[in-house]
């Protein structure tokens, strides 16, 4: 089981004087798969992410990367790459100039993938001979991706990879990280877009003030949530309403003139929709108000649930 192991983490202490960012978290992560870090603000996720990349050393736990432990050393392990506060770049070089000079800087032999072919993976061919100092957040964002993938690395590590990115930048991204996984590559990832996270991630770890309040794979977070609130649209608002309201099992969580929210669980929730149809009420819309991972989010993290959108 070890042996598929990516990262293998235990009881990881980490505090900034007085500031525990991390307290005793354990995270593993699978060769092959896209986990995901999410947690509020000050949450330790970036703490957790510089010491994979070897950025800093724990207090405390014990940490197995690619099944080699991290010593006391500051120093990127063997087959990681990835970045922790956006991509570091030299401004005043051009895209191409980056990756060359970071290849140089690995030295011959050290593993490296083409430039141009990684500027290619990433979308960046046509500006490969702009100065990144004209880069967007976005493109910077895309930059750094092309520098970690130049090492061809078994473990990526990135901390909010999807800033800046516009919708058609993400999704080139995101197939880029799906195909590194396919071919066996581990990547760990942070971000605040519970959508993003959806996409892309085979397991997620939340944390809420330097500690694991859950990790394992997205279906099991969805199987153990608890009720969710649904909104519905009606044919007959006023009659959904009534019959909501008579429906064991199912709360009227919000019923503004222009919506009905219910809260239920899954079960009582079917039965409110064939009684519903039943009334000759048809159902146009039912979707959760927010998703399982946002909500697990909000309750695991003492954060209320609410309809932002
Ligand atoms: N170098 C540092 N010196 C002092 N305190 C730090 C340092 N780095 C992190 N911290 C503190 O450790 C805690 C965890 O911070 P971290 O940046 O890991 O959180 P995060 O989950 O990445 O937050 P965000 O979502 O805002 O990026 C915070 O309280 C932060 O203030």
């Amino acid at each position: 089981m070890d042996t598929l192991l990516a990262v293998r983490a235990s009881g990881i202490t980490k505090c900034f004087g007085d500031v525990v960012a991390l307290d005793g978290v354990d995270l593993e992560v699978a060769q092959g798969g896209i986990h995901g870090l999410v947690g509020p603000n000050g949450a330790g996720k970036t703490t957790l992410l510089g010491l994979l990349l070897g950025l800093a050393v724990a207090d405390r736990g014990s940490l197995e990367i690619l099944r080699t432990p991290v010593g006391r050393a500051l120093a990127a392990p063997d087959g990681v790459a990835g970045f922790v506060d956006g991509p570091g770049l030299y401004p005043s070089l051009t895209a191409r100039q980056n990756l060359a000079a970071l290849a140089a800087l690995r030295g011959p032999g050290a593993g490296t993938a083409g430039i141009d072919e990684v500027l290619d993976q990433v979308g960046l061919t046509d500006v490969a001979d702009d100065r990144a100092n004209g880069f967007s957040l976005g493109m910077r964002q895309r930059l750094g991706l092309a520098a970690a993938l130049l090492t061809r690395p078994r473990l990526l590590v990135l901390d909010e990879p999807s800033n800046g990115l516009d919708p058609a930048g993400k999704r080139h991204v995101h197939g880029v990280l799906n195909r590194l996984a396919a071919e066996g590559t581990a990547v760990v990832l942070s971000s605040h877009r519970m959508d993003d996270l959806e996409a892309l991630c085979s397991e997620v770890t939340i944390l809420a003030t330097g500690r694991v309040v859950f990790s394992g794979p997205l279906g099991k977070l969805a199987a153990e949530n608890r009720e969710l609130d649904y909104r519905i649209v009606t044919s007959d608002p006023a009659a959904a309403r009534r019959v909501a309201a008579g429906t064991p099992g199912v709360r009227i969580a919000d019923d503004g003139a222009e919506r009905l929210v219910v809260r239920a669980p899954v079960p009582a929730l079917d039965e409110l929709v064939v009684r519903l149809v039943g009334a000759g009420v048809a159902v146009r819309e039912l979707a959760p108000v927010v998703s399982p991972l946002e909500a697990a989010f909000l309750a695991l993290t003492d954060q209320p649930q609410e309809d932002v959108r």
